[in-house]
């Protein structure tokens, strides 16, 4: 390429990079503008979010990718909002987690983070008001349902009011470039889990120690050699770890799904789910019975998990996932039926399918 040709891209570059600039900022001063119009109202719009995500995909026209361009428009978001308000999101720390990296790929990098010692410490945090909304793990495509999550939302005030898929990639760190000698392997119990074969394969004399999080892992394999840890991205890059063997996962799609609360959830974004928690009366075929309106009233079920209630021995609570939003008619519809068989019903939330 001739170096006039070069310039001349880049002085085309330059001139767009001025009106992406303008327009940047007159997007800003129009979400400042509906911030002062909320008043003190509710600022953070998950459903306005997805509809503008999902828009900006649809009319792409490339060559950026869709999921590239959704990722930008997530960060300019990112900065409106908090021009509007400055939001704090409560996850499970320590820094590094994948709790933080779904914090960041939902809320952008603009949200404050306040990591939290336990899932329970994320809740009490919430409730509290302490901070404006929570990311907590709910699900593990490997390792299945995060209990302590479940069990927390059947009692919590807060609501769902979005969720986040989030792919999740695990490596070997440590702090010496060498498989050599590694005394102990830490990580926490899901992530040891999701990398079970892996580590059966390539360390099967080495001790598996499972701590409270993978950053917590990662720190103690940046303090001693003799130690390695199973963390993911964000973890090596804090600790300044060496990747021994990366993507060591067993299941190639390995995906954690996280869910976003807060004191309000969403309202109808026109691609919705609606979580439910529920208990059957103890009786034969209860769960038939209780599941019945929803596929008479063509409301689909993306989710049915099942853990035990704690209060009586055998006794189940039931975790529902539906599509549609709980303001949809059928889906008002199919809940109002299911109040009238289940011993117990409580709708956690209303959110949008997640875009990114
Ligand atoms: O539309 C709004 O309610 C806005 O505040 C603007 C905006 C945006 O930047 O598009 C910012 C924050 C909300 O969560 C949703 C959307």
């Amino acid at each position: 390429m001739s170096d006039d040709l070069l310039k001349q891209h880049r002085d085309a570059i330059d001139a767009l990079d001025l009106k992406v600039l303008q327009c940047l900022n007159e997007r800003a001063e129009h979400a400042r503008k509906i911030g002062e119009i909320k008043g003190g109202g509710v600022i953070y719009r998950p459903e306005r979010e997805a509809q503008v995500l999902r828009r900006i995909k649809d009319v792409n026209p490339g060559p950026l990718s869709g999921e590239t361009v959704a990722r930008l428009f997530r960060e300019i978001m990112s900065a409106c909002l908090s021009l509007e308000k400055p939001l704090t999101i409560a996850h499970l720390g320590p820094s590094g987690t994948f709790s933080e990296s779904a914090s960041v790929k939902h809320f952008g990098h603009a949200a404050n983070l306040k990591p939290c010692v336990s899932i329970d410490e994320v809740f009490r945090t919430a409730e509290s008001g302490d901070v404006d909304y929570a990311v907590v793990p709910v699900e593990n495509s490997t390792e299945g349902a995060v209990g302590r999550t479940l069990d927390l939302l059947t009692q919590t005030p807060l609501q769902i009011c979005g969720e986040v898929v989030l792919r999740i990639h695990q490596h070997l760190l440590r702090n010496t470039p060498s498989l050599e000698g590694i005394e102990k392997v830490y990580s926490h119990a899901q992530s040891l889990g999701q990398c079970h074969e892996w580590l059966n394969t390539h360390l099967p004399d080495v001790e598996r120690v499972s701590v409270a999080s993978n950053a917590e892992a990662a720190r103690l394999a940046a303090a001693d050699a003799r130690f390695a840890a199973i963390a993911g991205d964000a973890a090596a890059e804090r600790f300044n770890l060496t990747q021994l063997a990366s993507n060591i996962e067993d299941e190639p799609n390995n995906t954690t799904r996280f869910l976003v609360l807060g004191p309000h959830d969403a309202t109808s974004s026109g691609k919705d789910k609606t979580s439910l928690v529920m208990s059957a009366k103890n009786q034969p075929g209860a769960v038939h019975q209780l599941l019945a309106p929803l596929a008479e009233r063509g409301v689909s079920m993306t989710k049915f998990e099942s853990r035990p209630s704690r209060i009586g021995l055998w006794e189940y609570v039931f975790f529902v996932d539906v599509e549609g939003h709980s303001t949809d008619a059928h889906v008002v519809d199919a809940i109002e039926a299911l109040k009238e068989r289940a011993a117990f019903v409580k709708v956690l939330g209303s959110y949008p399918v997640a875009v990114l």
